[in-house]
């Protein structure tokens, strides 16, 4: 069978404009997009093995009224694409859709639209068996859904810090980012078929790995094979770090199986992040390729991290540049700029592109070196970005234009201005011709993942024609992903103009046989997107086949649906467990004390008649007492595991070991202290029933050695006491069999709810109504003894099944949700994961209303607008439709 790849793109390369009537429009390819289209094209052949689906965000959808004239005009217009002018001038036609210009587009028309941008696609990659699922997001003020990724991630990922705010612009973004990821999550649940693959690219869909964990997770298949790569360069954790939703951010990353960056440092930084905020650890490895990879155990789960730098399409770039149309504009360039060196500059008009920098050097270097005044040009082409109008780009714009008049006017002469800055987007063959004409190519960036102008220009410069072009060299800034892949360019510092002059002299003057040198070195550094591809696609097949893939994952808990949940439900039952679920586990025992936010969480939760809440730890009474007990009456306790029992509103503990022979402590004791001489930093915790040998503070080797035989020497008597050895974080514990926390949890669901409890009895009543015991059941856990409460719950859902089955509710379940506090890896009875203590505070705030829903990523069913089906805003939208179609006599 074919294999199929899902692949997730921040937009599709295509462009949408309707005519004045949603029925006319037109669908044409986005130009000058780079090597990430190149490699879905390549994947859309199926020569290449895949069939591929492709899903995109259509991009803001524009309006343009010449779609509204004839194709003969239409065609008009293509002739004078070339014109730059006009060029312009098309551009500025196509208006974003205003806010009273609303989007309401009918199934229909939505159907056509899909159909023309397959059929467009289809054409313009043949052969392709490629299927395009474009996302609809139609909402008002289309541009918001890239508020987050371009305002708050975009300038932390290349190192320029956000001005401290209120942090309402923040909030709203964050919004609309947590829904533009479901948005996506929603049309992959359409189309995903187990054993895809699913790549997602870039910054705009960071959250996105961690909701398809969730989503597409089922208990009978095997989990899906979620890539990432990253496109952009991650920053150092100093700068990551400053990100407000910093957390937030890599949880939805690492629910990736495999992450990529586009370089070793970018990839090590990262890991860096995962340890400082997440508390990971990883393991570093070299790869065949030569390169670091890094396993990192994040919550328990694995996920391996290493770098592959994307390449260009080579040969479609030669066949591109080399045409018969492009070598009358060559010659026409040269002409304009006859006896003169040509030096090309082609980016991004952002700060960190450092076209300031390269004015900078350029006037630096008519400064130092006289001889070439009037004999050197330097075009610079800056493309607009989609941030055009924000006060930061247009203050560059200021910046950048001063300079340039101030090198024209003090080199310039009246025919002549050494520097030509176009701030345009170019058609694609403009800029082939400008890469070839080039003597120089000058690259200043200050900050980029890769750089694939230099990739473009070094391939162009590989073919010899008829104008004396080939091999010219190329200045690229050691600040640029690609330095690193181009290792020998003329690499240059752009803060340090001066360095720049001189290596931009020396280019000028090199030979042509050092010229060649360089770039005979230079070629084959570059990457093919071809290679990129294939070697992405093979790493992930070894590793994919490597982990076990049977291996049942437990998606991430779906809070949204747990809210929903949890507020139709009239009977709540909450089952805590402590460590590990109420508080992070730290190194002292004693230290792990319960936050104010916890409490006031726990405070507003119990205060609600509907709700009980029972704390079930393997703690002992009088810690539990100390922190919980003494402050809340109404929480029911229950200490070691089990063994012994405070009901809510209640001051007296039942011992439920009571007719229990404690002798085997002894013997426990007795083995476990010489452990603690072999293991330096170990000590014995002895509770009233359980004792506990604790290694944490020893060197982490020997003490999981001696651990391991510590459990050996136990179970040699276990069976004779019927002892439970229990495997803990970092500790090993010894317990009475007959108790655990699953009975605990037996004996509260199968009871009435809020009735006092009658511990003595061991007998369940099953004659209780259904309708009086619990309806809403969550229980967390981290440890092997929280199993138990999760199993009971299955057992008891399982029994339920049978015994009301017509008593599910509108979720089609009895509101049961056995949680481990864990990564999603992690070999559990449970049926979802949340992966840390913060996660579990987030999730009991979100239930007492100190967290908005709109913060948690969940499955939230959201209509082509973007709002969350059935939502006030969502009907108020669907409304105003049916009026704006009645108006337009529709
Ligand atoms: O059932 P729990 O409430 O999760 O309690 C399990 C054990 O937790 C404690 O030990 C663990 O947490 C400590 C504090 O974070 C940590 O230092 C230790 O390494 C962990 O094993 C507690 O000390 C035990 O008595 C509990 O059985
Ligand atoms: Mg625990």
């Amino acid at each position: 069978m074919t294999p199929r790849i899902i692949n997730c793109v921040g937009q599709l390369p295509y462009k949408i404009q309707l005519g004045s009537n949603n029925d006319k429009y037109k669908v044409s390819l986005i130009e000058g997009n780079g090597p990430l289209y190149s490699s879905l094209h390549y994947l859309s052949n199926p020569e290449n093995g895949y069939e591929q689906h492709i899903v995109g965000w259509t991009g803001e959808l524009k309006r343009n009224s010449s779609i509204d004239l004839s194709v003969k005009d239409l065609k008009l217009q293509k002739k004078n694409k070339d014109n730059t002018a006009d060029a312009n001038a098309n551009a500025n036609s196509n208006q974003p859709i205003s806010d009273e210009d609303p989007l309401y587009l009918t199934k229909e028309q939505l159907q056509n639209l899909n159909g023309a941008i397959q059929s467009k696609y289809s054409k313009d990659v043949s052969p392709s068996n490629a299927q395009i699922h474009p996302v609809w997001l139609l909402r008002r003020n289309q541009s918001s859904w890239r508020n987050y990724a371009e305002n708050i991630i975009w300038p932390t990922f290349h190192y320029i810090l956000n001005q401290s705010n209120d942090g309402e612009n923040e909030t709203n973004w964050w919004y609309d980012y947590v829904k533009f990821n479901e948005a996506y999550a929603q049309k992959i649940g359409e189309i995903y078929t187990p054993g895809d693959i699913i790549w997602i690219h870039d910054y705009y869909l960071l959250l996105l790995p961690q909701l398809l964990k969730m989503n597409l997770q089922n208990d009978d298949s095997a989990p899906p094979i979620i890539t990432y790569f990253h496109h952009a360069p991650w920053p150092s954790n100093e700068y990551f770090r400053c990100l407000p939703r910093r957390k937030q951010i890599l949880d939805g990353m690492v629910g990736a199986d495999r992450i990529t960056f586009q370089n070793e440092s970018f990839a090590r930084h990262f890991v860096s992040s995962c340890k400082r905020l997440l508390d990971s650890t990883s393991k570093m490895s070299i790869n065949k390729r030569d390169k670091q990879q890094y396993h990192v155990s994040v919550y328990g789960g694995d996920v391996m991290v290493d770098s592959l730098p994307i390449g260009v399409d080579k040969e479609k770039l030669l066949n591109d540049a080399f045409t018969k149309d492009i070598d009358d504009k060559v010659i026409s360039i040269k002409q304009a700029y006859q006896d003169k060196k040509i030096i090309i500059g082609r980016d991004r008009f952002d700060s960190v592109r450092g076209v300031v920098q390269k004015l900078r050097a350029f006037e630096t270097f008519l400064a130092m070196y006289p001889e070439w005044r009037n004999k050197v040009v330097l075009i610079q082409v800056s493309t607009p970005t989609t941030n055009k109008d924000s006060p930061q780009t247009i203050k560059l714009e200021q910046q950048v234009n001063e300079l340039v008049n101030s090198i024209n006017s003090r080199y310039g002469t009246l025919n002549f201005s050494p520097v030509q800055h176009y701030y345009m987007r170019i058609p694609n063959d403009v800029y082939y011709s400008l890469m070839r004409v080039a003597d120089l190519c000058l690259i200043t960036t200050v900050r980029d993942g890769i750089n694939t102008t230099a990739f473009e220009y070094v391939t162009i410069k590989s073919k010899t024609s008829a104008f004396n072009c080939a091999n010219n060299p190329l200045i690229l800034s050691e600040f640029s992903g690609s330095s690193i892949v181009l290792k020998d360019s003329i690499l240059i510092n752009p803060w340090d103009s001066v360095a720049v002059a001189k290596e931009t002299h020396k280019a000028l003057i090199m030979t042509n046989e050092e010229k060649s040198m360089l770039q005979g070195k230079l070629y084959p550094q570059v990457p093919t997107i071809q290679n990129w591809t294939e070697i992405y696609l093979e790493t992930l097949n070894q590793m994919m086949n490597k982990s076990n893939q049977n291996k049942k994952m437990s998606p991430a808990l779906n809070r949204p649906i747990l809210f929903e949940n949890y507020n139709s439900a009239k009977r709540r039952l909450f089952c805590f467990d402590y460590d590990g679920t109420l508080t992070p586990i730290v190194k002292d025992p004693a230290a792990a004390i319960p936050t104010a936010r916890l409490y006031s969480i726990i405070e507003k939760l119990s205060r609600d008649p509907k709700n009980q809440i029972w704390i079930i730890s393997g703690r002992d009474q009088k810690f539990l007492n100390k922190w919980w007990g003494s402050k809340f009456k109404q929480l029911g306790l229950s200490a070691e595991h089990g063994c012994f029992i405070r009901d809510v509103n209640s001051d007296d503990w039942i011992n439920l070991t009571e007719q229990t022979d404690m002798s085997w402590q002894k013997k426990v004791i007795f083995t476990m202290e010489e452990f603690v001489d072999k293991t330096p930093g170990s000590f014995i915790e002895k509770k009233k029933c359980a004792i506990v040998w604790h290694y944490r503070r020893s060197v982490p080797e020997l003490g999981e050695f001696n651990a391991e035989s510590l459990k050996n020497n136990l179970l040699q008597f276990a069976d004779d006491y019927n002892l439970e050895v229990m495997e803990g974080k970092a500790n090993i514990e010894v317990r009475p069999r007959i108790f655990n926390k699953g009975e605990i949890v037996k004996k509260l669901i199968w009871h009435k709810h809020s009735g006092e409890q009658d511990f003595a009895n061991n007998e369940i009543n099953k004659s209780l109504p259904k309708d009086s015991m619990p309806d809403f059941v969550l229980c967390l856990g981290d440890d092997a003894t929280d199993e138990d409460m999760f199993r009971q719950m299955n057992s008891i859902e399982e029994e339920w099944s049978t015994m009301y089955p017509k008593d599910k509710n509108k979720f089609n379940n009895f509101g049961f949700y056995p949680v481990t506090v864990g990564s999603s890896s992690k070999q559990t009875v449970a049926k979802a994961h949340l992966t840390d203590p913060q996660q579990v505070i987030e999730t009991l705030g979100l239930l007492v209303g100190d967290v908005s829903i709109f913060q948690s990523p969940g499955t939230v069913d959201l209509d082509t607008r973007g709002h969350v089906k059935n939502s006030p805003s969502s009907k108020k939208s669907e409304e105003a439709a049916v009026a704006y179609a009645e108006r337009n006599g529709n």
